[in-house]
């Protein structure tokens, strides 16, 4: 039987796959059946997170029981094939007509191969640009900081004062801000409250500095992140840092020239409707000197090379990201990719950008003593992750062991907070009280999906009475959808709208009894109303998957692991679900499941590690 007939038959492909294989033969009968399922794995590839698609690892992608053809014959097909171009150059355009590329042994869709070489090509060109106001080139004196990088003398003041801990030599917050001064591409990465927001603020301080010493304007800065609550979240930390600057008698006008509101990247940008391009490109730069981002790791590979691509010649390209985060669920691994040519070139100095990586906790809180447990798992050490999970010491934390049904033993706890949600004095209240709670889950179908486990609550909040508000709904009926008290998850990007994948809205009846689903607007006291037959496609979200709850955070958080193993568990998931918590974390699950989840890595195909450090191999 051909490959691409077994993996038709063992339903590993989608229609979208087999349609590519398909047209690929009508074009050319003679297609070899190797270079057809190459071209349908390529394109499953792409939907399962990759870059492109290894043939020396098939099994990777798909695990069914197929005759898989060894590296040699794939390699030999593909080379000879017209549908498959073989750039001499890996920073060269692939030719237009092939839709294929065969690449860093990876095989590629053209289109995504070509991201990746945009992406290589924006980060060298910001990367290699000599950073406005640069401290490098100047003449002035240099004040040393304890660290491998001196800051202008001009600033050296200003610069203890934001940093005292500087001279000790190994405060890497310092570091990065004193890099960022020689740098236009700095990465600060650092698990949840390491101080990235705290020190990107003190760099932003010492950027407007450094430009009033220069007699320049004061920098344009923007803040942006992947998601609305992610834009928002970081713009509020800014704001904290920002007040913690004046009381230390940071210059008053200094800190008045930093942004107190963030964005989406989707909004900076600038989407155009039913585009797939922005307003923002290459020749319609975005007009910003310094662009932060923050929850780097969830940027995908096509939106990661369109933000490079948009940034000025000369601004300078701040990328915030926990690389132990699950990686964005489109093609992605992106940060971790940038991070790998980061650290090969600290030795051979290829690739232009600064790292450094913060590892101190600095978020003291008595409620969650999170930190022992977030390491453990980050390491996948399964065996501390168990004890410390058992040992009951860690403030904050509970261990439901065996159990697979928030539902069944924790319904009067649970249903108490969905039932206080219609309670709110107003939609702002509401919305605020939402985040006090959240059930996370690996999955999205099964008993302990997110899907399966929000119709139970709606069931059971419907069966409370619960819709039947007291604000005159009238009887409560399990055919209404929409109901008092309901929250809502938007599960599509609309522009129209303004709202985004991962919004979280919730939906309430007013005195006069017309029921409104409510979601953030731009100020959190003016939440926005829709009328709930107009939002764009949506999920309940009393329970969701740790996708999409990437980039917010919650007071309590409920994690809810399948009773099976599941592919998409893995160590990354474990963690991104853990570190949503701020007070209160429970985790349900079986030992064997939490044991083979933190044994998997989400390691991802990608050739950006080798196009951007030049180095041998081609896994991130
Ligand atoms: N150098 C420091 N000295 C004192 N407090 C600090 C320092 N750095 C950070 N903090 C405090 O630690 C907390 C977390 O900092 P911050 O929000 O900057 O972390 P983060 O890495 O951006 O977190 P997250 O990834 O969760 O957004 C804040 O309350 C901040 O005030």
């Amino acid at each position: 039987m051909s490959l691409l007939k077994a993996l038709e038959r063992a339903r590993a492909l989608r229609p979208l796959d087999l349609a590519l294989a398909h047209s690929l033969r009508r074009l050319d009968p003679d297609t070899p059946d190797v270079v057809l399922a190459a071209a349908a794995l390529a394109s499953l590839a792409v939907a399962e997170g990759h870059a492109g698609f290894d043939p020396a690892e098939p099994q990777r992608l798909v695990d069914a029981p197929i005759a898989w053809p060894g590296v040699e014959t794939w390699r030999e097909a593909l080379e000879a094939s017209r549908w498959v171009a073989r750039p001499e150059r890996d920073d060269a355009e692939s030719a237009p007509d092939a839709p294929l590329v065969f690449e860093h042994g990876l095989v590629y869709l053209r289109r995504y191969r070509e991201y990746e070489r945009r992406l290589a090509e924006g980060l060298r060109r910001i990367g290699h640009a000599p950073p406005q106001h640069g401290a490098a080139g100047e003449a002035g004196a240099m004040s040393p900081t304890g660290s491998d990088t001196p800051v202008p003398e001009a600033l050296a003041t200003l610069f203890h004062q934001l940093f005292p801990d500087a001279t000790s030599g190994d405060d890497a917050q310092s570091r990065a801000a004193a890099a960022a001064l020689h740098h236009s591409l700095l990465l600060v990465t650092g698990g949840p409250g390491t101080g990235k927001t705290t020190t990107i603020t003190r760099m932003l301080v010492l950027l407007a500095a450094q430009a009033r010493e220069a007699g320049a304007p004061p920098p344009r800065i923007a803040l942006a992140a992947p998601t609305g609550r992610a834009a928002e979240r970081m713009a509020e930390s800014v704001r904290h840092a920002v007040q913690a600057l004046t009381a230390l008698r940071v210059d008053a006008d200094l800190c008045a020239r930093l942004p107190t509101t963030g964005t989406t990247l989707h909004r900076l940008l600038g989407t155009i409707p039913d585009k797939p391009v922005f307003r923002h490109h290459a020749d319609n730069p975005l007009p910003f000197d310094v662009v932060v981002v923050d929850e780097a790791s969830m940027i995908d590979l096509p939106l990661m090379a369109k933000l490079v691509e948009a940034v000025p010649d000369g601004a300078r390209l701040v990328l915030l990201g926990d690389p132990d985060q699950l990686p964005s669920v489109e093609a992605g691994d992106v940060l971790a990719g940038i991070l790998r040519a980061a650290e090969a070139s600290a030795t051979a100095a290829p690739f232009p950008a600064r790292h450094i990586h913060l590892t101190r906790g600095w978020r003291q809180s008595a409620a969650l003593d999170l930190a022992p447990l977030a390491a453990a798992v980050r390491e996948g050490d399964a065996d501390t992750t168990l004890s410390l999970l058992r040992g009951g010491q860690l403030s904050g934390v509970q261990f439901h062991e065996g159990e697979a049904d928030p539902l069944q033993a924790h319904r009067e706890h649970l249903l108490a907070h969905w039932t206080a949600l219609a309670e709110a004095s107003d939609p702002a209240d509401a919305l605020a009280r939402a985040g006090r709670l959240r059930i996370l889950t690996a999955v999205r179908e099964g008993p302990q999906g997110a899907r399966g486990l929000n119709a139970r609550i709606e069931g059971m909040l419907l069966q409370t009475g619960l819709a039947a508000s007291r604000r005159g709904a009238g009887p409560a009926s399990t055919a209404s959808r929409y109901f008092h008290g309901r929250l809502l998850l938007i599960s599509e990007n609309s522009y129209r709208h303004r709202l985004f994948n991962g919004d979280i809205g919730i939906c309430l009846r007013d005195d006069g009894g017309t029921l409104m689903a409510w979601f953030p607007g731009d100020d959190p006291r003016n939440p926005r109303p829709f009328h709930p037959a107009a939002l764009p496609a949506h999920d309940s979200a009393f329970a969701m998957t740790v996708h999409k709850a990437q980039g917010s955070e919650f007071d309590e958080v409920w994690l809810v692991l399948p009773e099976r193993d599941n592919r998409v568990l893995s160590r990354e998931l474990v963690y991104t679900g853990m570190t949503r918590a701020r007070t209160a974390l429970h985790l349900i699950g079986h030992q064997v499941v939490l044991e083979t989840a933190l044994r998997r890595l989400t390691a991802r195909w990608s050739g950006s590690g080798a196009r951007l450090g030049r180095e041998n191999g081609h896994r991130n």
